[in-house]
């Protein structure tokens, strides 16, 4: 890799609906991972870092879970889709070009590009997890359905052609994540012990 960094041992690549809960798990496996073993990379951080200078957007805002972003989320995908239009790995790399853990976990892969993009860099690596939960749940956490987004490929690029490694239910009512996450984070644990 040109970050001059080794090559992770392990890459999880989380993908879901909005709302589904994929920083929500991302964010509870770095806490327990710790930030030497483990980084959280969003394929959207550059793509909102551009498009809030560019539009003289509160950044932090974008980056919350909150409804700001909400608001320029579809002006946000059709931007982002015009770059990777021409590069499909454009925000795959700007993503992970400084990361050097030897865990990875990107908390939001949408189009199949994205996945195929890790496929082919780190074959040996790259794992994928669904983060899923019933409509009720995501509505519960703030979710509408929105039309031009919730019908778009950033939301449905993944719902088929995709055997995914890990499935992840996240209603509020089912089943103990923390019970889920188990495996997964064996399996983090084991490839950061054998950087
Ligand atoms: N298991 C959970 N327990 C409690 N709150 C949760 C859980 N999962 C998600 N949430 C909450 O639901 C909201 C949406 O979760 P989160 O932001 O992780 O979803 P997301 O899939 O990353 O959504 P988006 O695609 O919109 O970024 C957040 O406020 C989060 O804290
Ligand atoms: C514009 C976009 O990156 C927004 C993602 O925001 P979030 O992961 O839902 O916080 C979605 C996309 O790239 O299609």
């Amino acid at each position: 890799m040109d970050h001059g960094s080794p090559d992770p041992r392990l890459i999880l690549i989380f993908s879901g609906k909005r709302k589904s809960g994929k920083d929500y798990v991302t964010d509870l496996m770095q806490r327990r991972l710790g930030p030497a073993q483990c980084c959280v990379l969003r394929l959207s951080g550059p793509l909102k870092q551009q498009y809030a200078q560019e539009h003289g957007l509160d950044l932090n805002e974008l980056l919350s879970p909150g409804p700001y972003k909400e608001q320029y989320r579809a002006s946000m995908i059709n931007w982002g889709e015009i770059r990777r239009r021409s590069d499909p790995g454009f925000f795959c790399r700007l993503a992970t070009r400084e990361a050097w853990q030897p865990v990875w976990m990107v908390s939001d892969a949408r189009r199949l590009s994205d996945l195929q993009w890790f496929w082919s860099k780190f074959p040996q690596q790259t794992q994928s997890v669904r983060v899923q939960c019933s409509d009720r749940t995501r509505q519960q956490r703030g979710w509408s359905f929105t039309a031009g987004v919730d019908d778009s490929e950033s939301e449905c690029g993944l719902d088929r052609g995709v055997e995914f490694d890990w499935i992840i239910n996240n209603d509020t009512d089912g089943a103990s994540l923390e019970e889920q996450l188990q495996p997964l984070l064996k399996l983090a644990v084991e490839a950061a012990d054998s950087h």
